[in-house]
């Protein structure tokens, strides 16, 4: 099971790098990498494990963090009510649209792989257009709105070398157009 040993922290330069495309079938090696992933993420939801593993609890988890440049990343998306509202693992995926309005969290955003709190609104498109392929090889577009957006930019900006703090406002953390909805 992957443990926060496990997980790479800035300024490994792997966080840096756009991750290589995976080709199909995926290796056992992938295949494998993907269900470790997702295993995080239900594994650090659930208080009793995360607390017995000393788990982060996170809402995505994309391969670079667990050093592993290539381009898959999970995603595990609960409600306030602790209900999953989004489950996948991203292989390949694309931004094929973008809304201009944008979305971000009225609380900010951390990362498992960033250990310190960096303040500030991190604007995202509200609305995403997504195309990519699932760990079977079936290649799928989807639309995305809100927090699972959100979820799903910050994931593939991992694999395309971007963390959350670049999109912070560096002379105003908390300046934001005025049609950006702020979501908590
Ligand atoms: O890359 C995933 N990870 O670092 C866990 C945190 C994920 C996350 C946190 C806030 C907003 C969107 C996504
Ligand atoms: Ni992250």
């Amino acid at each position: 099971m992957i443990l926060m040993k496990d997980i790479v922290r800035d300024g490994d330069p792997v966080l840096r790098r756009v991750a290589d495309q995976l080709t199909f079938p995926l290796s056992e090696h992938y295949q494998k990498l993907a269900d470790e992933m997702m295993e995080y993420l239900i594994n650090s939801q659930d208080p009793k494990i995360a607390e017995k593993h000393q788990l982060r609890a996170g809402v995505g988890l994309a391969a670079p963090q667990v050093g592993e440049g290539v381009q898959m990343a999970s995603l595990l998306v609960p409600n306030d009510k602790g209900e999953i509202i989004f489950k996948e693992t991203f292989v390949n995926p694309k931004i094929v649209s973008e809304s201009v309005r944008q979305v971000c969290l009225s609380e900010g955003e951390g990362c498992l792989s960033v250990d310190k709190v960096i303040d500030g609104y991190v604007p995202r498109p509200n609305k995403l257009t997504i195309k990519y392929f699932t760990v079977e090889g079936e290649e799928k577009t989807i639309r995305l709105t809100g927090y699972p957006a959100i979820v799903a930019s910050h994931e593939i900006d991992h694999l395309n070398g971007h963390l959350f703090y670049d999109r912070i406002d560096k002379k105003d953390p908390f300046a934001l157009k005025d049609d950006t909805l702020v979501i908590s």
